[in-house]
């Protein structure tokens, strides 16, 4: 998979460079390409911004460097696919588990991340006659731009491509993966040693019996889900997977 982002903070991105994504960029098996929003600028001062038509505070991305960054980087060959355009915005679709299962399909994705008040609407009106695009907002909270959206996002996404993750079982295993844990947050997790500060690791999972241990790792995920996410609750229980007793 390849993966462009255009920001005005390049170096935001620099945690991109570390551990599983890092190594996945390493060995080939990942591309993440940088790009400054303001090499596509040709004024003194490099300006991004300008004040927003209707009056209002803030300010608003000007469509100028925006058009000639997506032609650039979003260009393609007359028989390469375009790229899909992701838009973070609080003001999308909710960006889920299932978003970043199929987002992690894609061969190609470029990210735009809008600063103060947001891109100029025009630009992705005109990227989306060349391209698909979609707005995405990663939870219902003010933040100051969309590059920590972006780096969330891009690791949702790029965990899920074959060869990223050490373990390829443990992403099955993830709260909210589909199949088993569709819907679910996970439970309770313990390592060594046995006992810490009196408090002793459940039996069960020292049983070797993996199906008693199964069983117990799905009613933790069932109590946790019941307690910390209601509405996941609701969803099983509409979806038959969550009976009376899980309620408790
Ligand atoms: N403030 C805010 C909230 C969510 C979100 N998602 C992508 S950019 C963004 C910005």
């Amino acid at each position: 998979m390849r993966i462009d982002i255009i920001t005005i903070f390049p170096e935001y991105f620099a945690p991109l460079e570390l551990s599983l994504i890092g190594k996945a960029r390493a060995s080939g098996l990942l591309d993440i390409r940088l790009h400054d929003l303001r090499s596509w600028t040709h004024d003194r001062h490099n300006t991004v911004d300008d004040t927003p038509f209707g009056g209002g505070p803030g300010m608003v991305m000007k469509p100028e460097p925006w058009g000639a960054a997506l032609d650039d980087v979003a260009g393609r060959g007359p028989d390469e696919r375009p790229p899909r355009l992701v838009l973070p915005t609080p003001s999308g679709r909710p960006f889920t588990q299932a978003a970043a299962d199929r987002l992690a399909g894609e061969p190609r994705l470029v990210f735009a991340c809008g600063r103060y008040e947001g891109i100029d609407s025009r630009v992705a009106a005109d990227a989306a006659l060349r391209m698909p695009v979609e707005e995405l907002s990663v939870g219902d909270y003010v933040l100051n731009g969309g590059e920590s959206a972006v780096l969330v996002m891009v690791e949702a996404v790029t965990r899920l491509l074959p060869g990223v993750l050490g373990n390829a079982d443990s992403a099955a295993q993830d709260s909210f993966a589909p199949g088993a844990m569709h819907n679910l947050v996970e439970g309770p997790v313990y390592t060594k040693p046995r006992v810490w500060r009196d408090q002793e690791v459940p039996p069960v999972l020292l049983s070797g019996d993996h199906g008693a241990v199964d069983r117990w790792r799905r009613d933790e995920a069932l109590r946790k889900t019941v307690r910390t996410r209601p509405d996941l609750a609701e969803r099983l229980a509409a979806e038959g997977d969550l009976d009376r007793r899980d309620r408790e």
